[in-house]
């Protein structure tokens, strides 16, 4: 048991690295902010006295100073990253025989959009981990009260039996069946090796094939209804949104005969379908993982808890271990809430077209919020301490107990836990106590995520962002613009919520997170208002371009500089972080269409949604983001077109956006060819550059209005609205 009893001098489990360049990069960042101040003045002291473009020239400012405001609160991130490294045999070392129980939760909703083999996948991932099999439970929470999830984690369970010691036996990676044979293999001339991995693919094969047919002909093979219990649940007529608890202990991690082939003991598994009634709200996935939590705290309790999306399969076994280095420390472990990992995601193209992996987020921002010792819950592959994520206060000198295994359950039947969890997962339960408020995840908001991590820090707790060189957990990302768009609406409209809320990390925050942290926080919350000056950007010099009105210094003029300098210098800045992080330039180039489109889209529509919520005319919802797409569409995502083909009113701006800068370029540029009068070119070269700029980012939408025929292009009737909306705007005088 090592030396931990010997007190004082123990070495440390992790340790923590900072980021180099952070001087040179402040002296950069303050001539940055020295131009951004010059621009103000600026726009201040050349107030149009005539009549023409004066409001122009106004809206413009605002749009800067909201640009320069957004930009400082952008900053503080980059100057406290740190990066964190565990060492796991240091833990192994000291703490091999007190490892704490594990009891990770998989949510998932919808049995169409998040098939079930996609689930077990996950499942299997987290059964197989390194770690004693007794001390990890996995808990199913299935939203979509579906009987073929339940069936496939029935089959899973089976399954597991013999992939986990194949796991174990020849140390493989990744332990999700799926993703491990998509893989090329590297030891095939081991001949032992082999044979087992075509005899476990063929049972997996065989499984899958079963769950698949199931669900194709929509009903459970009578047969297959009589080899559990379970299946007696759905005897009832079950509806997603109505219908009783369902809790279904498929294995008992207690049972010293629940074995698998190589007679090592299993981890318990668990089915939960809370209650769902129509009058009563469900809160989503904040209500899911919440009944959860009550439920395995009367089952197994352990004092750990990750919790990932379905999609979400663990990638590296040794991620528990890692993780308890920071929890475990002697020195800092007690004070850390939680570990979150950085989400990746296995279905990314070469130059990622829908910016579903952006450098910048998960290998700056996120790093950064962390070096205040507040790094953002994101929901999914996140490690949690039970204590903190159930309302706990963190008190300094608080030593925990890791090793909580009580054995209260010694003595009791699975049917007995399974009628006492029954009840823990119902609607009423919650009527009338902290659940959603103090404890658990936090109600009434689409990002739950993002709000309880913030309470926790705000209880005293810090957290860890952990971004390890091998993925620890893999998901799916949208493979269409849609599904992208719509997910960030949601993120977003959840995001300005907390802001707008009494968590507002400026005031709730004060004084228990540190500034840096807040501001952190706010590059986040505030990106529904930052669509506002995006807009105007993207419309007004376009549209005064077209009318003759110059909104920019002339090129010889000394104030053209500051301007010149924030452009180029913010660029060069953001293509070298990005291409320092693997990025392509043309992954650079997707991303800053992406940003112009969900901030003229997604968060935009947010912005109006937030306000209607505010005048009580909206209620949270939650779409849930699809995991599968039609052969046609994954073939288009794999050669990076970009995928339209609804008439969603999102699809409906963005073509208006590009059409008008196009019409205003084409305008604008033959109104100076006919002119042909050098101070006018000189006066308005920085919005035809502008201008220009936007139009070449769109390429692909004009090529999806009027070059593309395929399912994926944008339909006529968005077409002509958008030609027709266009049109309208530029008709528009200019004051
Ligand atoms: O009523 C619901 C709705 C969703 N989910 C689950 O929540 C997870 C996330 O849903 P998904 O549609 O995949 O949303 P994403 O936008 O991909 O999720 C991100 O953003 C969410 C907050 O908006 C976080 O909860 C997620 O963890 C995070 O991965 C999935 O496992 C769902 O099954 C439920 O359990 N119940
Ligand atoms: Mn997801």
């Amino acid at each position: 048991m090592g030396n931990k009893e010997e007190g004082g001098d123990v070495p440390e489990l992790f340790e923590t690295r900072e980021a180099r360049f952070r001087g040179v990069f402040k002296v950069f960042a303050s001539t940055i902010m020295g131009s951004i101040c010059l621009i103000w003045i600026y726009r201040l002291t050349n107030i149009p006295t005539s009549s023409s473009g004066r409001w122009a020239w106004i809206g413009i400012f605002l749009a800067e100073v909201g640009f320069g405001l957004y930009w400082i609160i952008t900053q503080s991130v980059r100057w406290s990253l740190i990066r964190f490294h565990p060492f796991k045999e240091k833990l192994s070392l000291r703490y091999e025989n007190e490892l704490p129980g594990v009891d990770t939760f998989v949510c998932t909703a919808d049995p169409i959009m998040e098939p079930p083999t996609l689930v077990i996948n996950t499942v299997l991932s987290a059964m197989a981990y390194n770690y004693p099999p007794e001390k990890l439970s996995v808990y199913v929470s299935d939203d979509g009260g579906s009987e073929f999830t339940f069936y496939a984690l029935l089959e899973a369970s089976r399954f597991s039996k013999y992939w986990i010691p194949f796991c174990k036996r020849f140390n493989i990676e990744p332990r999700a069946p799926e993703a491990y044979f998509s893989q090329q293999y590297s030891s095939l001339q081991d001949s032992k090796f082999a044979q087992e991995l075509l005899a476990i693919k063929k049972l997996y094969e065989e499984m899958k094939n079963r769950i698949e047919s199931a669900i194709e002909s929509g009903k459970i093979p009578d047969s297959t209804r009589k080899q559990h219990k379970g299946f007696a649940e759905w005897n009832f007529n079950i509806k997603k949104q109505d219908h009783q608890s369902i809790v279904q202990i498929l294995i008992d991690g207690r049972d010293t005969s629940a074995v698998d082939n190589d007679g090592s003991r299993l981890p318990t598994l668990v089915y939960v379908s809370r209650e769902k009634r129509p009058k009563w709200p469900h809160n989503f996935k904040a209500g899911a993982i919440n009944a959860l939590l009550r439920v395995s705290s009367e089952i197994t309790n352990a004092p750990l808890i990750l919790s990932v999306d379905c999609d979400m399969y663990s990638n590296n076994a040794d991620t528990i271990r890692e993780i308890l280095c920071f929890f475990m420390d002697e020195k800092k472990g007690d004070e850390f809430a939680f570990v979150q990992f950085p989400q990746k995601y296995n279905n990314l193209t070469k130059n990622d077209i829908y910016m579903n992996n952006a450098p910048q987020i998960d290998e700056v921002e996120l790093p950064g919020v962390g070096g205040y010792g507040a790094a953002l819950y994101c929901g999914t592959g996140c490690f949690h301490r039970r204590e903190s994520l159930c309302g706990g206060k963190y008190s300094k000198g608080d030593r925990v107990q890791w090793n909580t295994e009580s054995g209260k359950n010694a003595h009791r039947t699975v049917d007995d836990l399974e009628e006492s969890s029954k009840v823990l997962a119902s609607c009423s339960y919650e009527k009338g106590t902290q659940w959603g408020k103090e404890m658990g995840l936090i109600y009434g908001c689409p990002v739950e995520d993002i709000v309880t991590g913030l309470a926790i820090q705000c209880r005293g707790w810090k957290s860890v962002y952990y971004n390890p060189k091998r993925h620890a957990f893999i998901g799916v990302a949208p493979t269409t613009l849609e599904v992208a768009l719509v997910q960030h609406k949601r993120w977003c409209e959840g995001l300005s919520q907390i802001f707008l809320s009494k968590y507002c990390p400026f005031i709730y925050g004060h004084g228990k997170i540190k500034l840096g942290a807040q501001m952190g926080y706010s590059i986040y919350l505030l990106w529904a208002p930052i669509s506002l000056p995006t807009l105007f950007y993207a419309i007004v010099p376009s549209l005064c371009l077209l009318n003759g009105v110059s909104l920019f210094p002339e090129v010889s003029s000394p104030w053209f500089l500051p301007f010149a300098y924030v452009f180029v210098a913010k660029n060069v800045f953001s293509v070298l972080e990005a291409m320092k992080h693997g990025s392509t330039l043309k992954a650079w180039w997707n991303g800053q269409r992406m940003w112009l489109i969900r901030r003229t889209t997604s968060y935009f529509i947010a912005l109006i949604d937030i306000i209607k919520r505010k005048l009580g005319l909206s209620e949270t919802t939650f779409v849930l983001t699809d995991k599968v797409v039609t052969e046609d569409v994954s073939k288009r995502y794999e050669q990076e077109v970009m995928e339209f083909g609804s008439s969603n009113i999102m699809f409906t701006i963005l073509a208006t956006l590009a059409l008008l800068n196009l019409f205003t370029l084409l305008g604008g540029i033959k109104k100076l060819v006919l002119d042909l009068d050098s101070k006018a070119l000189e006066q308005l070269i920085s919005q035809i550059v502008l201008c220009g700029i936007i139009v070449l980012i769109n390429l692909p939408i004009y090529q999806a209005l009027f070059i593309r025929r395929d399912k994926g292009c944008i339909p006529p009737s968005v077409m002509f609205k958008s030609i027709l909306l266009a049109s309208v705007i530029c008709l528009m005088p200019i004051y």
